[in-house]
Parts: C-alpha cells; sequence; structure tokens
C-alpha cells in the first residue's frame, strides 16, 4: 500500500528552546487508521499541527498525498481534515451554516446533498438548525468532525476524538471512524486511551518525549510484545512456592490460592508441559485454570518505562 502521508526527518524545536520532535520519521499507509499512542506531552499535537500547517517545522519533510505541505500548503491542506483537541467553533451559528462555511473556506463549492450525507451519518441532520451553543458536548464534537469532512479530505486527523466523551459515544464514534474508512477515507488519530487503539488501530506509533520509539501492525505488537499467563486456581492454599519450583516464572498470589505461570507466546517451547509435571510431582492440585494474553497497556507502559530508564542511564 502506497504511503499517503510521509514525514522524513521531522524536529520541531519551540521558541522557547524545547524539543517537542526529534528527528521522526513516518509513513501513514492510504487507507489505514493510524493511532499515535504517548503520554501528555510526548509530542502528537505538535506532529499533527506541524503535518496540517499550524505549526512550523525546525526541519525535516513532509507530503500530504504527494504535495509538499510547505511549497504546495494549500493542495496539501485541501486533502485533509482535522478535528482538533478543543472545540473551537462560533456558538451562535447553525450547524449547517458552520459546517457550509467550513466548506467554502476550502474554496469547495456548496454541495447540498454531500454536507446532509454528512450530517445524517453524524446524526446531526435533526440539529441543522440548532444553534451550536444549544447542542450537548458530544453533538459539538460530532459538529467539529462534520466541520472537518465538509471538503470531503481524503485523511481526517481526530487529535484525541474520545477525551472526556461518555461510553455510549465513544462505540458510536468508533462506529463512524470505521464508516469512513471503509469509505477509503485515512485516519491518524491520537489517543491516550489505549483501549481505543487497541479496538480502532490496524497500527500503532508510539511517541515518548519527542521520539518515534515504535510503530508496528497492531497485532504484530501484540502477539511479539504479549505475554501470556497462565493463572492455575489451587485446591488448597501454598503458604509459599516449593523451593524445587522458585526456578521457573512463577508467582503465588498473596491468599496463596493462585499460581501465576508466565511464559512467551514466542518462544517454542512454553515449559507448560514440564510445569504440569512437576506440580504433579509435588502433589499440588489445581481446580481450574485459565489463560490472559497481556493487554496493549501492560505493553505500553513498559515501553514507555524501559525507554525512560534507558534515557535515565545515559544521562548518567
Ligand atoms: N507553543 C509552544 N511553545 C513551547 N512549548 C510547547 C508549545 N506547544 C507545545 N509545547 C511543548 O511541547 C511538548 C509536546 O506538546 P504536545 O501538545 O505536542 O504533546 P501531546 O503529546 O499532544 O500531549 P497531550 O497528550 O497532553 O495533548 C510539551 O512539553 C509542550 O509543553
Amino acid at each position: 500500500m502506497s504511503a499517503i502521508i510521509s514525514v522524513q526527518h521531522l524536529s520541531k524545536v519551540y521558541d522557547s528552546g524545547f524539543q517537542a520532535l526529534r528527528d521522526v520519521s513516518l509513513d501513514i499507509r492510504r487507507g489505514e487508521i493510524f493511532a499515535l499512542l504517548g503520554p501528555n506531552g510526548a509530542g502528537k499535537t505538535t506532529m499533527i499541527s506541524i503535518i496540517c500547517g499550524i505549526v512550523n517545522p525546525s526541519s525535516g519533510h513532509i507530503t500530504a498525498d504527494g504535495h509538499d505541505i510547505i511549497k504546495d500548503f494549500r493542495a496539501a491542506r485541501s486533502k485533509i481534515g482535522l478535528v482538533p483537541q478543543e472545540l473551537c467553533t462560533d456558538g451562535f451559528e447553525s450547524v449547517l451554516s458552520t459546517v457550509n462555511f467550513s466548506r467554502g473556506l476550502f474554496g469547495r463549492p456548496p454541495n447540498k446533498a454531500y454536507i446532509e450525507q454528512i450530517l445524517r451519518q453524524l446524526s446531526l441532520w435533526d440539529k441543522r438548525d440548532s444553534r451550536i451553543m444549544e447542542l450537548s458536548g458530544g453533538m459539538k464534537r460530532r459538529v467539529m468532525i462534520a466541520k472537518a469532512l465538509s471538503h470531503e479530505p481524503e485523511i481526517l486527523f481526530l487529535d484525541e476524538p474520545t477525551a472526556g466523551v461518555d461510553v455510549e459515544l465513544r462505540r458510536d464514534m468508533w462506529e463512524m471512524v470505521r464508516g469512513l474508512r471503509e469509505r477509503g477515507v485515512t485516519i491518524i488519530l491520537t489517543t491516550h486511551y489505549i483501549e481505543e487503539a487497541e479496538e480502532m488501530a490496524d497500527r500503532i506509533g508510539v511517541i515518548s518525549r519527542g521520539e518515534l520509539i515504535l510503530v508496528e501492525e497492531k497485532s504484530a505488537l501484540m502477539d511479539k510484545l504479549g505475554q501470556k499467563q497462565l493463572r492455575l486456581q489451587l485446591q488448597k492454599p501454598l503458604l509459599e512456592l516449593p523451593t524445587e519450583l522458585q526456578d521457573y516464572p512463577l508467582s503465588l498470589t498473596d491468599d496463596g490460592l493462585e499460581l501465576i505461570y508466565h511464559f512467551d507466546t514466542q518462544s517454542e517451547q512454553t515449559g507448560i508441559a514440564d510445569l504440569f509435571r512437576r506440580l504433579d510431582e509435588h502433589g499440588i492440585d489445581y481446580k481450574d485454570l485459565r489463560s490472559k494474553q497481556r493487554s496493549l497497556e501492560e505493553i505500553f507502559v513498559s515501553l514507555v518505562s524501559e525507554r525512560a530508564t534507558a534515557d535515565t542511564e545515559a544521562a548518567e
């Protein structure tokens, strides 16, 4: 699949001297949902703002659908819709006129049928004549999406699309984003919610302290880094692990009722058969067992903290 956005060696140092991005290179594939994950202040919004022409890069080269975002700004920007983190729109205007106005800003001729289609898709058609200030928070967010889609962009940036949104609306947003992808729109979303990336993304990028520390297919990331846990519920509580079993990657819950065995899904030998044999030898009976995959959240937390430790060690 070809790249619709290409970011090459992007760095950003703000006027304050703060370096928000360091040598970031990234290709976004046409038609994918790409989730950019990272803690507060990692540089996600800075990166989006540069691609959308709101913030100037310090160095690097970016194209959107083949157009250089600086030399060929208008053509590049017309391909992009941006839903910013903050709700920013005139509360006195009606939904319909706000969305039509946004389309006009891109020099697009009016297209009633298209605007009606997006407002219907976002369940805003019945509210088209309402003033924005009269809408609920969730509806206002949907208006921001309608505005971003008004000029028929091929690329949609969603900066924290579901921050502060209730669970039901979050599910609706996910549905809507999937619908857009089916129509061929490429979607890049930033999020703190790992659950959101896990649910939605085809690929995931992790950004930490201005550096892109990982880009991976979601499924591969979960497989590669995914460790599994096998939890055995014991018939009788154990006071402690028998010494002969202490070499195993085993832990005992505080109540002594569960043994937890960690194994790598990638390794050829999980060691489970051997473990069962040893438990049998020691007369440890269990009544139930279940296995659990490490979640993306656990993977993410360990990646970012490994990175922070490596940075601290390098600085010492
Ligand atoms: N105009 C600015 N001048 C100086 N520093 C800035 C400016 N804008 C952002 N920063 C700094 O750059 C860093 C990255 O900010 P950015 O908003 O890109 O992070 P983020 O990953 O989007 O965070 P969040 O998840 O909190 O939105 C932060 O330390 C922030 O304080």
